[in-house]
């Protein structure tokens, strides 16, 4: 991969977990473009199918679960779904950055901080570790902590928010160009999370990376993302720009959670949940669309077909109501479940 931000293209992709009811689609007939140097946010509810989605760019889905169809191609690296062993060992890390969800218990409790970036660095064939102990110490220092100390200490002497912040500067130390931050902020106070966003921001910019942003938190992407998709039931249901999508959102599920934040300002009854709860593997429907029971526009097509992803200019939608506006083109989902 050269050195600059890879594009990356998600085509068709379904990825299914083994279940006592047989194998069923976390991710179902997903197709998604990340431009280079973009930072892209996905969205949804818990359960709806983000970290399975964000974990298939490493090729890291593990059984029970399986990709069992589409590709991922990255500039640079080719398809990902056809990488194994020491090739995927290489492109993790030096090619595509990752910080987990659960960031926080990644560490190992055994080592210190430093040790494990030493590790690091060499299980990727860094010659310079002390270049790469100066650059740790000067992502932790932007991100407000005292770098030595930091690496000297181990897990169980860092707090919550300390530990999100480590593990984002380990996605970002060995230089990698894509990177991948699921839920980068969940552990973080206000004020905290505002800084680590805007230390994502700058670096993405200074490094010319490609940044996918996984979160429940829809201020999350509104803060930081260029383009904004919506995940549900393992679908994504609306895509677009993140101003065009957050300003007139169409897909009622993108509404429904505009609707749900509460505002700083105006009466926090305006605030409304979305009523109802999203889908388990078990209960996402198997036919029609995966929004139907807590759609205020469903229709009776919505029960037996599944809504094509139908493009307005940048915007994609999946929904039965809003295909009918004139002006749409539909263009091809492939299911390759
Ligand atoms: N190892 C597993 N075995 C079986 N089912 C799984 C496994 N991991 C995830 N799932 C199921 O796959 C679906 C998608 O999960 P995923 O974690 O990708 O969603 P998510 O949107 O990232 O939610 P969260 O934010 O809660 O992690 C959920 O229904 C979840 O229960």
């Amino acid at each position: 991969m050269s050195n600059q931000a890879p594009g990356v293209r998600i085509d068709g992709l379904t990825v299914v977990y083994k279940t006592p009811a047989g194998e069923l689609p976390a991710v179902r007939g997903v197709t998604l473009t990340l431009e280079p140097g973009s930072i892209t946010g996905i969205v949804g509810e818990s359960g709806s199918g983000k970290s399975t989605l964000a974990l298939s760019l490493l090729n890291a889905v593990q059984p029970p679960g399986r990709i069992a169809g589409g590709s991922v191609e990255i500039d640079g690296l080719g398809d990902v779904v056809g990488l194994r062993g020491e090739e995927l060992r290489k492109a993790r890390g030096k090619h595509i950055g990752y910080v987990f969800q659960a960031a926080q218990n990644s560490l190992n409790p055994l080592k210190t901080v430093g040790k494990q970036l030493l590790d690091l660095g060499r299980s990727h064939g860094v010659d310079d570790l002390r270049g790469l102990v100066r650059e740790a110490k000067e992502l932790l220092g932007r991100m407000g902590l005292d770098g030595a100390r930091v690496l000297d200490s181990h897990q169980h002497e860092l707090s919550g928010g300390m530990r999100q912040r480590v593990g984002i500067m380990l996605a970002l130390v060995l230089n990698a160009h894509l990177v991948v931050l699921d839920e980068p902020t969940t552990a973080l106070d206000m004020i905290t999370q505002a800084n680590i966003l805007r230390i994502v921001r700058e670096v993405h910019a200074e490094r010319g990376l490609t940044t996918l942003v996984i979160t429940h938190d829809i201020g999350v992407v509104a803060e930081v993302a260029d383009r904004l998709a919506v995940m549900y039931g393992g679908r994504l249901v609306e895509q677009g720009p993140t101003r065009e999508v957050l300003g007139a959102p169409r897909h009622p599920y993108t509404r429904g959670l505009i609707q749900a934040i509460p505002r700083l300002t105006g009466d926090i009854g305006e605030a409304r949940a979305l009523p109802g709860r999203p889908p388990t593997l078990a209960t996402v429907p198997k036919q029609g669309c995966v929004f139907r029971e807590r759609c205020e526009l469903r229709m009776d097509v919505c029960d037996t077909v599944d809504p094509e992803t139908v493009a307005d200019g940048p915007r994609l939608v999946a929904c039965h109501a809003v295909n009918s506006a004139p002006a749409s083109t539909t263009v091809a989902t492939k299911e390759h479940a």
